[in-house]
C-alpha cells in the first residue's frame, strides 16, 4: 500500500479524509454496484467512524439449549487480530448478535470495531466502552439458545454485498462500505482525490458557480 506506510495509517487517513459516499462513488464508477450494506445498519451513534480489515463470521440459528453454546463465538473473538473488523451475518436475527461482553473481548484485542447484520443489545454498557458498533438497532433477546457461530475468517455475503477476509470496511453515519482487497489502492486514492474535489466545488457553488457550471467545470456532484 503506498498511499499509507502501514495498515494502522491507512485507517487514520481514512478516517480523517474520507466518507462513504466518496467511496461508493469511486466504487460504482468501477462497476462495483453492490459495496454498500443495507441503510439498516447503522452507527450506535452519530459519531462513530471505523476503518479497518473485515474478519468475517458467520451466524447460524439454533432452537433451545445446544451442547456448545455460541458454536465457535469464542474462539473467532480471541483470534481476532488488531484492526480487525468483527462482520457477523446469519440467520433470521431472532436475537441480539453483539453486546457489551463481545465489545470488551474485541476491544481488548483492538480490533477496530463490529459490524452486525442484526442487533446489538446492552447498549449503554456498549456506548460507554466508546468502541464503534454498526447494527440494525437494539434488542434485548438472548442468542445462546437461538443463533451460534458456525464459521469466521471466511467470505460472507450479506444482501449481495460479498466480504472476503481481509477487505477493507469503512463505515459512518452514511452506513458501512466494503472495499476490496485487491481494489484498495486505487480506491483510495481516487477517494481522495475525489474528496478534494468536492471541496473546491462546494466552495465554488457557494461563491456563486451554478450547478451546471461546476459540473461542467469538475465532473463532481
Ligand atoms: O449474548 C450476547 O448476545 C451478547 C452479550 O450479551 C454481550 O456481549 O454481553
Ligand atoms: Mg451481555
Amino acid at each position: 500500500m503506498s498511499i499509507a506506510q502501514n495498515d494502522l495509517e491507512l485507517f487514520e487517513l481514512m478516517k480523517r479524509e474520507l466518507y462513504t459516499p466518496v467511496i461508493g462513488d469511486i466504487l460504482d464508477d468501477l462497476g462495483r454496484y453492490h459495496q454498500i450494506l443495507a441503510p439498516a445498519v447503522q452507527p450506535m451513534k452519530e459519531h462513530m467512524v471505523l476503518a479497518g480489515r473485515a474478519m468475517p463470521v458467520v451466524m447460524i440459528d439454533v432452537y433451545g439449549k445446544q451442547e456448545k453454546p455460541f458454536g465457535l463465538l469464542t474462539e473467532a473473538l480471541d483470534q481476532l487480530q488488531p484492526g480487525d473488523v468483527y462482520v457477523a451475518s446469519g440467520g433470521d436475527m431472532r436475537c441480539a448478535y453483539w453486546g457489551e461482553i463481545l465489545t470488551a473481548t474485541a476491544k481488548a484485542r483492538q480490533a477496530a470495531g463490529a459490524v452486525i447484520n442484526g442487533y446489538h443489545r446492552d447498549t449503554p454498557k456498549v456506548l460507554e466502552q466508546n468502541w464503534p458498533v454498526f447494527s440494525r438497532g437494539r434488542f434485548a433477546q438472548d442468542s445462546s439458545v437461538r443463533t451460534k457461530v458456525v464459521n469466521y475468517r471466511c467470505p460472507i455475503e450479506i444482501n449481495g454485498v460479498w466480504i472476503n477476509p481481509g477487505d477493507l470496511i469503512f463505515a459512518d453515519l452514511d452506513g458501512v462500505v466494503v472495499i476490496p482487497l485487491e481494489l484498495e489502492d486505487e480506491v483510495i486514492g481516487r477517494s481522495l482525490e475525489k474528496a478534494k474535489g468536492e471541496k473546491v466545488v462546494r466552495k465554488e457553488i457557494e461563491a456563486g458557480l451554478s450547478s451546471t457550471a461546476a459540473f461542467a467545470k469538475y465532473g463532481i456532484l
